[in-house]
């Protein structure tokens, strides 16, 4: 079995004027593997995917789609693409834009199969200028799958979708997947990535701040968040990172749970309801942003 990546970046630059949109990013992604690309706004998400897909060139690097460069078409034959924001042509029928985008491909996903696929049979007739903002996007998501890709890249899949709508797409995304396809998704749903991702790669001003599986970057992190109910200042004690107050109410964020409780019952403060679980991937991306904002900075 060829273990050549699905996609290769290697020291990839990308800027626009003074902005580093990507600044010397490297990234292997193995045929099969669904990886998350998670960052703030502007970290340059959507550059690396543009950039992925050949529809931008990297000022310096290399980027290889499935061995070939991706700005040849012939090496875009199996790569399957959501761009953030897409543009359906309003006048044509839901079927009819899956047919004509099927018949670019050798062997496209027969229409009906698709549209059942996502939960659209019954809009096959509807224009699309008549669809809602989430029937949009789950067409366009739809869309990246019609030619039966090895490879897909998705800009923000489920942005304006409700929850139903949203765990529906997360489901046909997941059989993709499970079929075998490689999937590069962006979001700023960090419960998608955590639901989705098996790798989670962080971005932030151009970099990539981490890379490593959804256990990894949680445990990277490895804070514990304690929960409790107190009249008291709970959050003075040693090995406390963070904390936030409501009232009675604390959450109090630390690396050792253990020595925090200990501590807290040593200082006879009363306390009701103590809770300890890991940090969230929300609360880990959190973490990262800010450590390299602290390191930029210092
Ligand atoms: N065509 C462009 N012209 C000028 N600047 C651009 C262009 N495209 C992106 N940038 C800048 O490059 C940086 C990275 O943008 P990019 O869209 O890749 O970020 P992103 O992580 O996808 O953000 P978001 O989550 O907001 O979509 C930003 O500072 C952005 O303003």
């Amino acid at each position: 079995m060829s273990t050549r990546p699905a996609v290769s970046v290697v020291g990839v630059t990308r800027r626009f004027g003074d902005v580093v949109a990507l600044d010397d990013v490297s990234l292997d992604i193995a045929p099969g593997e669904l990886v998350g690309i998670l960052g703030p706004n502007g970290a340059g998400k959507s550059t690396l995917l543009s950039i992925v897909c050949g529809q931008r060139k990297p000022d310096s690097g290399t980027v290889r789609l499935e061995g070939g460069d991706p700005r040849v078409a012939a090496t875009r034959r199996g790569l399957g693409l959501t761009p953030q924001e897409t543009g359906l042509p309003p006048t044509l029928k839901v079927g009819e834009v899956v047919d004509f985008v099927g018949r670019h491909y050798p062997d496209p996903v027969p229409v009906a199969e698709l549209l059942g696929e996502f939960g659209l049979a019954d809009l096959a007739d509807r224009q699309t200028g008549g669809l809602s903002g989430g029937q949009k996007r789950r067409l366009a998501v739809a869309l990246a799958l019609a030619g039966r890709p090895r490879v897909i890249l998705l800009d923000e899949p489920t942005t304006g979708l409700d929850v139903g709508g949203r765990h529906a797409l997360w489901d046909a995304i997941r059989r993709y997947h499970a079929a075998g396809g490689t999937v590069l998704l962006t979001s700023h749903y960090l419960e998608e990535v955590q639901a989705l991702a098996e790798r989670v790669v962080v971005v932030d001003r151009g970099r990539v701040v981490a890379d490593d599986t959804m256990a990894g970057i949680l445990s990277q992190v490895g804070l514990r968040r304690v929960t409790l109910t107190s009249p008291h200042d709970v959050a003075a004690l040693p090995g406390v990172t963070r904390a936030e107050r409501a009232g009675d109410a604390h959450e109090v964020f630390t690396p050792d749970a253990d020595a925090y409780v200990r501590a807290l019952v040593r200082s006879g403060l009363e306390f009701t309801g103590i809770e300890v679980r890991g940090a969230t991937l929300e609360e880990a991306f959190g973490q990262m942003v800010d450590a390299q904002t602290t390191e930029v900075a210092s």
